[in-house]
């Protein structure tokens, strides 16, 4: 049997038109994206797919405030708003994917998992929100959303602008962890943890709500690689590789690093919050718990990365 490689596709990734994307476009995106995917289950590997869901779900929010605004309709929690952009785009994955195994001739079943992942009611980012969702907007264009909605807090994201923020709760558990094992098991290319998960609080045994967030999908992703206990996990996102003094004129792109130098790379600050460093935190547990090594790279690099040519390698 293959190496277990679980792969996550950056929500941010797939949206080129910062919001001005049609759902076509999208489409289009997810396609590129799964070729590079099918590319690498044709030379052996098993994979799960992840994704994110930053941008669309913050769509979402925003479709539903204006659709209230205007019409009266009821607007949507987020916590649904998160199982819609998850059945959204994992439907796109999924249909691309068989396509794509079509196209070639190969035989693989593709199956997405609609899944809850329980975080704790008592996590204090539930008053601190840091997870950046829907378009990015100018200084000018925030300080009016800000003005016109008070309760919405932004942050500047890495460069590209500034987005608005909500609580982003630890994962804690995959609740469907057993199911995509089974599927995995029977051979299936397995979709899971779409957008973080759908973020669920226990209320008794086996019972559970859902609350409004969106979880990190490299924390949930790192968290389902443990659980599945994948060999090796993937981020793939906008860059080829991770940077040092990224965005500077000394910038310096990372091939392989040590778990030790990776920490102190995080002291030094290389790493923006809400962008690469939840990714890098992720890696890290992934690492110091039960993985064999993380690979950070954009879509195109994936084949190359998964045989060492291309890529950043944190190893232990
Ligand atoms: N040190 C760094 N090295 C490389 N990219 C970085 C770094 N710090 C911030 N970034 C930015 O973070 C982005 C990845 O975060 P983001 O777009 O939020 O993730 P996602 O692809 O999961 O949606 C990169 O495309 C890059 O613009
Ligand atoms: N949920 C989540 O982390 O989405 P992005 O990867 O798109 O930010």
């Amino acid at each position: 049997m293959g190496e277990l490689v679980i792969v996550a596709i950056g929500g941010n990734a797939l949206v080129k038109e910062n919001g001005r994307d049609s759902i076509q476009d999208q489409y289009e995106a997810v396609k590129e994206t799964v070729s590079h995917i099918a590319d690498m289950i044709e030379e052996g590997y098993k994979v799960v797919v992840t994704h994110g869901n930053g941008p669309q779900v913050g769509f979402a929010m925003r479709r539903c405030e204006i659709a209230n605004e205007i019409t009266g309709m009821p607007t949507i929690p987020l916590v649904n708003c998160v199982a819609e952009t998850q059945g959204g785009i994992g439907y796109q994955i999924q249909q691309a994917l068989t396509n794509e195994f079509a196209k070639r001739g190969m035989k693989q079943k593709v199956a997405s998992v609609i899944t809850q992942v329980e975080v704790s009611i008592d996590d204090p980012n539930f008053q601190n929100p840091t997870k950046p969702v829907g378009s990015f907007f100018t200084l000018e264009q925030s300080e009016a959303m800000k003005a016109e909605h008070p309760d919405w807090v932004m942050v500047e994201d890495s460069g590209r602008g500034y987005r608005r923020v909500v609580p982003s709760p630890r994962p804690i558990d995959i609740i469907e962890k057993d199911a995509i094992k089974s599927l995995i098991d029977s051979g299936y290319v397995v979709i899971a943890a779409g957008g973080g998960g759908i973020p669920v609080v226990k209320t008794g045994d086996n019972a559970y709500d859902g609350i409004d967030a969106v979880i990190d999908k490299d924390f949930a992703t790192s968290l389902l690689a443990e659980q599945i206990q994948a060999e090796t996990l993937i981020i793939t996102t906008g860059v080829p590789r991770v940077c040092i003094n990224f965005g500077k004129p000394n910038q310096k792109a990372l091939e392989q690093i040590s778990i030790e130098e990776t920490k102190q790379y995080i002291a030094e600050d290389h790493f923006a919050k809400g962008s690469m460093l939840p990714k890098i935190e992720a890696s890290l547990s992934f690492l110091e718990k039960s993985g064999s090594r993380v690979i950070i790279t954009n879509p195109e690099s994936l084949k190359d990365a998964v045989n060492n040519q291309a890529g950043t390698h944190i190893v232990k």
